[in-house]
């Protein structure tokens, strides 16, 4: 990974994600979390819990990617067929499986939604519209269901560290404000799209409440 944050090697990420058949691989869609990462780290240790947590998430996909089993995780369809058909996923309560696959990577899927609404935010956004509002928003409209009321207001307090709009545009390493629009408007349909599919593979199996 590099050592600047580029919104345009997230778009590759997630582009390269994207199988003809329109399977996701797991290798991309982790290598882009990544890149995500790297750039949350940039704004300071404020952030670290939430970092932490998706890194421990990385980390066990990874762990599957080179695991013995590796063959049938190198597609989220293939994870999710292989764990079922096996018994591997706990699928109304934490059992014996509280860290597959398929619950593992529900918990980026869900986070995804919120980086596709922060960033149409972003995108549509005007000077005086704040992060910290646009990032609440999305917040409250996708992962916040997901979450007890001590980590909504740990990621609220959060919220309130963010850098201001400028600072987010010029961090992107995409050229200026212009240029910026323009590639979030070429990344948002495809990072929707793996959403879109991964939410319909789950939604498809009954997986999208796993414990
Ligand atoms: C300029 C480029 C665009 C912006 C780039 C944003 C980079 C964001 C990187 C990561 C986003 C956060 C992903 C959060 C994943 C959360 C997964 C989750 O829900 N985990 C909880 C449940 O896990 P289990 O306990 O069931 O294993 C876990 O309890 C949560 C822990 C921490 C709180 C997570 C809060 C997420 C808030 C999302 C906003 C992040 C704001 C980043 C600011 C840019």
């Amino acid at each position: 990974m590099a050592d600047t944050f580029s919104l345009q090697r997230v778009l590759e990420t997630f582009r390269s994600s994207l199988s003809e058949k329109k399977e996701v691989y797991i290798k991309y869609y982790i290598a882009g979390w990544q890149e995500l990462v790297a750039f949350m780290n940039s704004l300071g240790n404020v952030f670290s819990f939430i970092s932490k947590d998706v890194v421990s998430k990385i980390q066990i996909l990874e762990n599957f990617l080179s695991g013995e089993n590796r063959s049938h995780y190198v597609t989220i369809q293939s994870m999710v067929k292989y764990e079922l058909e096996n018994d591997l996923v706990d699928l109304t309560k934490r059992g014996s499986h509280p860290e597959s696959g398929c619950r593992t990577l529900l918990r980026l899927h869900r986070a995804l939604r919120w980086l596709e609404l922060f960033l149409e935010r972003l995108r549509t956004s005007t000077e005086d519209s704040k992060t910290s509002v646009m990032c609440s928003d999305a917040y409250n409209e996708s992962l916040a269901q997901h979450h007890p009321w001590l980590i909504r207001k740990a990621v609220g307090v959060a919220f309130c560290a963010l850098p201001g709009r400028d600072t987010f545009f010029d961090v992107m390493n995409a050229g200026d404000h212009t240029q910026v629009v323009a590639l979030l408007g070429e990344s948002l349909p495809l990072i929707a799209e793996v959403y879109q599919i991964t939410e319909d593979l789950y939604a498809k199996n009954n997986l999208l409440e796993l414990p």
